[in-house]
């Protein structure tokens, strides 16, 4: 056995990998290796095609070529290990309670509201305790602020302990004192939890001094570079 033997797989590992949106390639030819537990900003303009990336990573957008592997498995076998916060998260009713919303999201292949069972409690409080949210438990969803209803969300996507979590565009809107709010918060749990963040952004901004990578979609080339570029 040698050392690679022993080498932690890849969060997400890319080979000779092309996307596609109908007839327009948004990317082809990528190699990219994404280690386990890093901070990589997606960075690309508007409409280059992280999104679609994005839900090509989990498994909603298929229209992909080459190898394409989360933690060594394909896409169709890896969406248990994918968190995701989608860059639009409409709430479903203004009257929804934080532990609610994010109970559904744990019993989201049942209809209605869920009936708090001890398990669902614990994990519905574990994520709610992560982003420093657990306040916001018995709080309508219409009275929070954006803010607020972002931590929800977010404790929504660490439901089920994904390995590697995946946001859309989260700092869009933001002031500087929020964008650098969230940016501690996924700094701290992607140091507590080991996680993997691959983040979307049409721009640097307040993360860039915690990434460790750039992953830069331009001119239908996805390529991976340090984070000081
Ligand atoms: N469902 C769809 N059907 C057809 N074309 C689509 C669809 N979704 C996106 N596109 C097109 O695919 C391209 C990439 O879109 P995408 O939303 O992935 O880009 P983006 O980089 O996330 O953009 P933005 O920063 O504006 O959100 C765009 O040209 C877009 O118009």
């Amino acid at each position: 056995m040698n050392a690679a033997d022993n080498a932690p797989l890849p969060a997400l590992a890319l080979q000779n990998a092309a996307l596609l949106q109908g007839s327009r390639i948004l990317f082809d030819q990528a190699n990219v290796s994404l280690p386990t537990g890093s901070l990589t900003l997606l960075l690309g303009a508007n409409g280059t095609g992280k999104t679609t990336f994005l839900r090509a990573l989990l498994g909603l957008h298929t229209q992909t070529r080459g190898a394409w592997r989360i933690f060594g498995q394909t896409l169709s076998h890896s969406r248990n290990l994918v968190g995701y916060l989608p860059q639009e998260r409409r709430i479903p009713a203004p009257q929804i309670k934080g532990r609610a919303f994010i109970a559904a999201a744990w019993r989201g292949n049942r209809w209605g509201l869920p009936n708090f069972g001890s398990a669902l409690r614990q994990e519905v409080d574990r994520v709610l305790t992560l982003t420093d949210a657990l306040h916001l438990a018995r709080q309508p969803l219409g009275q929070l602020s954006g803010g607020e209803k972002q931590r929800l969300f977010m404790a929504e996507a660490l439901v089920g302990r994904p390995r590697l979590l995946l946001l859309d565009e989260p700092l869009a809107g933001m002031d500087h004192a929020r964008q650098a709010e969230t940016a501690s918060l996924l700094t701290r749990l992607r140091h507590e939890l080991g996680l993997t963040i691959l983040l979307s952004t049409h721009e640097l901004s307040a993360l860039e001094p915690y990434a460790d990578h750039i992953l830069r979609l331009s001119h239908d080339r996805l390529t991976l570079h340090h984070a000081a570029i």
